[in-house]
Order: structure tokens, then sequence, then C-alpha cells
């Protein structure tokens, strides 16, 4: 043991750092000396200027880059010279000069902060709801620090002690070091300054919904066909990530759902064909006293035997319109004269029963049914390949607004695809996982795989739901 300490012991292990200064001036006790060894990472660390004494100071430190793990600079500290370099009244900009033209070693001089906290701060964990570039924000401090994110990125946020900048690592993590990101007011003011640079648009989504006469299913799928692309065009400034609604940061936690917990609200949405209504039944039909659909309303005479609670909720017109101005129903539409919809209430229905409710909704309804009661979990049931679509959808028959009963068209295809893409990239945020329906058997074995994992492991929720149950 100790001839092998000896061999380590006269190892030399490079770099070899240079000697300190011999002559150190008199108020050197405040001072510290920093070395850091410059490697290809940057170092982690950004400056600011005091406009009125033009001394410059550690403005941020990142978290796990080189600065923060040689755990000798810290935000505050006073930096009076970078590699000899006396640094007071020059520009930030001057300074990076001398620190990219530094090569091997870099030394700081600096006075240390003496506010400086040592409190470890605890992280939070933020879904992201709007995309950020940080080589697009001409406001961000270092765009090299920066982090880029999109929609539904999850991200655990290190450091909020700055108001406008906050560091965070996007999850699951691979890197140690963490990236600036806008805080939630910076965001929200950038897109308040963005939404009013954008020409006037009529807000028509104000408007009372109005439906195709097209078919309209138990799923209320049908009638999408046609009104998804209507209102895509005529309304895109009041969709869920309009810059001037949107919450930039949803603040999540990790939810294990208790075994005497309601189950949650599984939520399929897709492209119209996609297979969000075949997948559903076949989950039903597989095990009926596990999954079970909500019984809709309807304005429709019953038919002979047909039971009131069991086929629909036959109602009267003006009970139909009560619900509805009273904002009882999740999706609710008009076919033949006829009106239908979902209610919030055989949603729960379901659920109190202790079965798994399944529904399947067009995408914006899933933020009537963002509460903390049902806890939903959304599946994106996306479109594969237009290769693999015309291969299994050969066979497949598609029912078009008119209800007529035929093979996909090439037409058909391309439209799904297109679809898909537009809901994913409008909606992403809200969902908890895609499942792409390839193969009609492997996707109902995946679909129960991840129905088991919602239930059961811990997922991300927003905090909101689990602080206040009716939220
Ligand atoms: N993976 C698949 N392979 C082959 N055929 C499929 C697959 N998924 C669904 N289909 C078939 O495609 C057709 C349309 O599916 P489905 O009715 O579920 O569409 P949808 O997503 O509910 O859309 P819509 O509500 O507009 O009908 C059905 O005939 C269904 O059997």
């Amino acid at each position: 043991l100790l001839s092998s300490h000896d061999i380590v012991a006269q190892l030399d292990y490079g770099p070899v750092l240079p000697p300190l200064p011999d002559e150190m001036p008199d108020d050197e006790e405040a001072m510290r000396i920093v070395c850091l060894v410059k490697n290809n990472q940057p170092l982690g660390a950004t400056i600011r200027r005091d406009e009125e004494t033009g001394e410059i100071f550690i403005a941020r430190v990142i978290h796990g880059g080189l600065a923060d793990r040689s755990g000798l600079l810290h935000p505050g500290d006073l930096l009076v010279e970078v590699n000899g370099n006396p640094v007071v009244g020059l520009e930030p900009e001057q300074v990076i000069q001398i620190l990219v033209k530094s090569r091997g070693t870099i030394l700081f001089k600096v006075i240390p902060n003496a506010a400086q906290s040592s409190s470890s701060l605890k992280p939070v964990y933020m879904r992201a709801m709007v995309d950020y570039c940080p080589l697009q924000d001409s406001s961000i401090p270092c765009p090299d620090a920066g982090m880029a994110f999109s929609r539904g990125d999850l991200l655990e946020v290190v450091d909020q002690s700055d108001g406008q900048w906050w560091q965070a690592k996007k999850l699951p993590c691979t890197v140690s070091c963490a990236g600036l990101i806008p805080s939630a007011s910076t965001l929200k003011s950038k897109q308040r300054e963005q939404w009013w640079c954008q020409p006037l648009q009529v807000h028509t989504c104000i408007r009372p919904f109005v439906f195709s006469s097209a078919g309209f299913r138990q799923s209320f799928r049908l009638w999408r066909r046609t009104s998804y692309r209507r209102r895509r065009q005529s309304c895109t400034s009041c969709s869920p990530n309009s810059s001037a609604l949107s919450t930039p940061y949803e603040e999540v936690c990790l939810y294990q759902r208790l075994p005497q917990e309601n189950h949650r609200l599984i939520v399929l949405v897709g492209a119209s064909g996609v297979g969000v209504n075949e997948l559903r039944k076949r989950l039903i039909k597989l095990n009926p006293s596990i999954f079970q659909g909500p019984v809709p309303h309807t304005t429709r005479p019953i038919r002979p035997g047909e039971q009131t609670g069991r086929e629909y909720h036959f109602v009267t017109k003006e009970l139909f319109e009560y619900m509805v101005c009273n904002h009882r129903f999740v999706e609710y539409g008009e076919y033949r004269g006829h009106l239908y919809g979902t209610s919030t209430d055989a949603v729960d229905e379901v659920v109190k029963r202790g079965r798994m409710c399944i529904v399947d909704v067009e995408p914006r309804s899933i933020l009537t049914l963002r509460t903390g009661k049902l806890k939903p979990y959304v599946i994106f049931i996306k479109a594969p390949s237009p290769e693999r679509l015309r291969q299994t959808r050969r066979d497949a028959r598609i029912i078009t607004s008119y209800s007529v009963n035929r093979a996909f068209t090439e037409e058909d295809l391309l439209e799904m695809e297109d679809l898909s893409r537009l809901i994913e990239a409008k909606y992403k945020q809200f969902f908890d996982i895609v499942l792409v329906n390839d193969d009609l058997q492997d996707a109902c074995i995946q679909l129960c795989s991840i129905i088991q994992e919602a239930q059961d492991e811990p997922q991300w929720i927003p905090v909101s739901w689990s602080r206040n149950q009716e939220s």
C-alpha cells in the first residue's frame, strides 16, 4: 500500500497551476485569487457593470458550470483583475474578450461578496407552456449560457434568485450544467410585447359553437372532420398557445395515485380517422368492468330498445340548453336537428363508480377537463409515417362527413398526417405521452401498458391539482 502511495505521489498531474503573485497589495485579506483551468467548457458565469462606479461584478454563476464547481466565484463578487489586467472601468464585452483570449488557466482577483448567501436552493419543477430560443432573444445576458426549450418540456429550475433570469435543466437531465431561461415574469412581458405587435385579429372563439351537419357519433368526433379546419383558419389568436393568454410555465410535482383514490381520467386525442375511437372501443371491450366511457346526453327521441342512462341520457332541449349555459358539457354539438353532448357529470359518474373513464375528445376540450378532481392523463394518438398509413389502413373503412362508409383515399391519409402534425404542434404541452397508431394490435397493447403506468406509477401533474382537488 505504501509503495502504491509513493508511486502515485511521484506522478505529475497536469496542468500545472502558475505560482501565486509574489507581491500582494496591502488590502489583500479582502481579496480572493481564483485560478480556473480553461477547458472546452464555458466559464459558467456572467458579469455586470455598475454604471455609476464602473466596477465589474459577477452577475450569476451557472449551476454545475466550471465556476460553480470551483466553489470560488459567487454572484456579487467584485472582479478586480483577470490574468493581471485590471478590469474596473472596462465594458463587460472587453472583459469577455480578455477571457476569450486566455489560454490554459485564468487568474481572477476578486473581492468576495460579503452578503453572499450559502443557503442551497430547492429546485422547482416546471412544464414549459411556450417555446423559447435564446439565440433569438436579444435581451438575454449571455446567449451562450441560454437554454432552449419547447412546449411540454419538463424543467428543473435550480435557481430563481434573479427575478428576471432563472437557471434550469431539462429533464431527463444528461448534462450537469444548468442554462439560463427567462423567468415567468420576463416571459410574460415578452409575450405582451409580441401580442401588441400582432395585427388585430377578430376573436371568433368567443362565438358559440357552430357544428357541421356531419355524422355524429357517441364519441363526438365525426363533426370534427370539417369543423377543426374551419376553426383553425378563423381563430388562431385564441389558441391555447396564443402568446397573450398562455402561462409560460406550469409548476408541476410528482403524483403517485393511492389505491383508494379515484382513477385518473384517460383522455385520447388525435387527428380524425387516426383510430382514436377504434382504440377506445377495443379497450372497453377488452375489460368492460374496468374501462368505461361516459354516457352522452341527447335531445333526440328515445328509440325502441334504448334505455335512458344506458345508450344516452335522453333530455329535453330546454334542459340541454340549461346545461350548456352552466358549462356542464365537455363537448356538445348538433346533428340532424338534435343536440348531443358529453357532460362532466357523466365523466364523474364513471370515476365515482371506481371504473377508469376513457374519453376521446377534440384537443381544445382538454382545457375543460384539466381539473384536480379528474387529473386527466392525456394520450396523443399519432399517425405513423405515410408509408405505414398506406400499408396499415389498406382494408380500413372511413366514415366521412356525409356518413359515407368507404375506403381511405390517398388524400384522406395525407390530410390525417397533416392534421396529426398540426395538433401535436399546437397542443403538445398538454400531452402526457404520444402513442403512434401503426399496427393496431401493437397500439392496443401499448395503450394498455401506458394506462396502467398512468394509474400506478408516479407522474408529473400541475401542482395546483395536488393542492386543490376541485381546481
Ligand atoms: N392501426 C390501425 N390499422 C388499421 N386500421 C385502423 C387502425 N386504427 C384505426 N383503424 C381503422 O381506421 C378507421 C377510422 O378509425 P376511427 O373510427 O377510430 O377514427 P377516429 O380517430 O375515431 O376518427 P373519426 O372520429 O373522425 O372517425 C376505422 O375503420 C378503424 O378500424
